[in-house]
């Protein structure tokens, strides 16, 4: 029950929904306890003295019995349906949220699928149980404590006799519980591995199609469906196990019953009305017994999935704001970036930057050049506070990031991604994206300045254009585009182009570099390019290999002196005649013709 305490705040502010669910349960299982009565006195006081003037009252009292129990379940089922639609809504909600402030460090090992499974089925598990699982085991205590006390009111020797073998019915209950969970457990889990390969695939269609990997696909999908196939075989032996057993402990019941009253009531001690109640009454202690199997399964089903939820609910969240945060204002934010001794390892791995410094007063322009891996995009992920750092600090403007709230830090900063990633809403809400009140004007210059107006404008639908998923039916200039405007329309202080033109012509990136110089006046720019091209007009590039910032200056510093810089000038520029340290001045001169 330990998960269901850790859930407690989710359905205890509807404590009062579910105290009115269980006791129209508890009303409407009371009245069943009627008809073993009824017939008791149908028998013995109608049928035997031949009496037969109660008949219509008995009738009628039967016919109110049925229509009242009716109202008591329609109650406990509206009050239950609330409740578990309630406690989902809060639930779901609240795991959102959690998804929303986890780190990235969590995003960079978390598998979607498996996500998804937990904001559905888990979810709709955990909501069953407390809505209705809940009500019906204690409904069942109750009912077998309800009839086992009429029981013993009538004849309690008789029942003594008759409710010998209920320990092991619990017994055998209790017992298939305990290898049904582990079952279960391993269900949920092969059912999360299941949606998860849907989805990458799903995701990653284009790729498997370009591979021709579909049949390996199928068969990936295959063996993960056989695993759950054989999860869910090994369940149903499990119940087909438990079916008979309970059978058998419930039959050997009715038959002690029907020997031992049978003689009771041939003695005389018994009257044939009595035993007539009494097997009903069995049956009515049998019937929730039996259904002790479906509770369990409903409870330990539920158990699993609240693990998960709470397992979900209770993760670490790596990157935080401090105890006394700072906010960046907006009318006094310069932009100013400085990273001091910055050394940063991500878990388990070598340091991915070493002893970083970098100056960037407000304005300025920094470009990244380096080989993949060589650390660019970890220096980005670090001035956005994706991860702590462990050595060195990071300060804006003179504060430390680390003392400022995620929000504020976050919200001067825009960055343009490697990969661009599009909402699938229209352009124009893409564009939008980042701020809460903008005007179509602001849209129309940010898209303007990032060159993707005209092609917009060409759309049949313009601005309202609803672009797929991901951005499907844009090419990757195109979507890269609508990335800039994005960033742009922030008006950001500092701005961050992570190979963001990687995707456009060379004549459209200087376009947009164009653009740049414009909206950026007095902003601090951060370009991560391979290309020199990108960058050759930064204020000062840093050259970066394998975590260390191998080399830094001006562009026309950086070509006078024998070094990686000049190695990947002259590769990027092999069809002119090779440039050697000595003679860059000439060199420059054949670049810009
Ligand atoms: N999320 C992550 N988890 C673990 N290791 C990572 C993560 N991201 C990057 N790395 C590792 O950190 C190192 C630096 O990666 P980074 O992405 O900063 O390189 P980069 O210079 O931007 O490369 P590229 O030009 O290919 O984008 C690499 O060794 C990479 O494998």
């Amino acid at each position: 029950m330990d998960v269901f305490r850790q859930l407690k705040e989710y359905y205890w502010v509807e404590r009062k929904k579910m105290i009115a669910s269980i006791a129209f349960l508890i009303c409407a299982t009371a009245l069943g306890l009627v008809y073993p009565n009824m017939l008791r006195i149908l028998i013995d006081d109608v049928i035997k003295p031949r009496d037969f003037k109660w008949v219509p009252a008995l009738s009628l009292t039967v016919v109110g019995i049925v229509s009242l129990k009716g109202c008591l379940q329609f109650l406990h089922g509206y009050f239950a349906g609330q409740l578990g639609n309630r406690v989902a809504f809060r639930l779901r909600n609240a795991c959102y949220e959690k998804l929303q402030k986890l780190s990235y460090q969590y995003y960079d090992t978390a598998k979607t699928g498996d996500l998804m499974s937990r904001l559905t089925a888990d979810l709709e598990a955990v909501r069953n149980f407390i809505a209705f699982g809940f009500a019906q085991i204690l409904n069942m205590i109750l009912m077998i404590v309800f009839g086992a006390s009429m029981m013993f009111y009538i004849h309690w020797q008789l029942t003594l006799i008759t409710l010998v073998t209920m320990p092991f019915l619990a017994f055998a209950a209790v017992r298939f519980e305990k290898q049904i969970h582990p079952a279960f457990r391993e269900m949920r889990l092969a059912m999360s591995n299941l949606t998860t390969t849907v989805q990458e695939n799903i995701t990653g269609m284009r790729t498997v199609k370009s591979f021709a990997r579909e049949p390996h696909e199928i068969d990936k999908f295959s063996k993960r469906s056989d695993l759950y196939k054989e999860n869910q075989i090994g369940a149903s032996l499990l119940w087909s196990k438990f079916f008979p057993v309970m059978e058998l402990l419930a039959s050997c019941c009715v038959v002690i019953l029907l020997v031992a009253g049978g003689t009771l009531v041939i003695n005389g001690s018994l009257t044939l009305g009595s035993l007539v109640a009494f097997f009903s009454m069995v049956w009515y202690i049998i019937g929730p017994m039996w259904n002790i199997g479906f509770l369990i399964n409903n409870y330990t089903q539920s158990k699993a999935s609240g693990e998960r939820l709470t397992e979900l609910l209770n993760q670490y969240v790596h990157v935080k704001t401090g105890e006394e945060p700072v906010v960046l204002e907006d009318n006094i934010v310069e932009g100013h970036v400085r990273f001091s001794g910055v050394t940063f390892n991500y878990p388990d791995k070598a340091p991915a930057v070493t002893n970083l410094n970098i100056e960037a007063p407000p304005g300025t322009v920094i470009g990244l050049l380096g080989g993949t891996g060589s650390g660019k995009s970890t220096i980005i992920q670090l001035l956005m506070r994706a991860y702590n750092i462990k050595k060195g600090t990071i300060t804006i403007d003179g504060f430390n990031i680390n003392d400022l709230t995620l929000e504020s830090l976050r919200s001067h900063i825009a960055i343009v991604f490697q990969e661009t990633f599009l909402f699938s809403c229209s352009i124009r809400d893409n564009i939008a994206y980042g701020i809460n009140q903008v005007t179509e004007e602001q849209i129309i210059q940010a898209a303007k300045l990032s060159k993707a107006h005209d092609f917009i404008m060409e759309l049949p639908e313009g601005y309202d254009t609803i672009v797929g998923e991901r951005g499907m039916g844009l090419s990757g200039g195109q979507k890269q585009r609508i990335a800039i405007a994005r960033a742009l329309i922030k008006n950001p202080k500092v701005l961050v182009l992570d190979d963001s033109t990687s995707a456009v012509d060379m004549e459209t990136e200087h376009e947009i570099q164009a653009g740049f110089k414009e909206v950026m006046a007095g902003r601090t720019t951060f370009i991560i390019a391979h290309r020199i091209s990108s960058l050759r007009h930064a204020d000062e590039i840093l050259v970066m290999d394998k975590g260390h910032i191998v080399q830094r200056g001006k562009h026309q510093d950086l070509i006078r002196v024998p070094g990686p810089y000049l190695d990947t000038y002259n590769i990027q520029y092999a069809d002119r005649p090779q440039v050697s340290a000595a003679e860059p001045a000439a060199a420059e001169r054949r670049v810009a013709q």
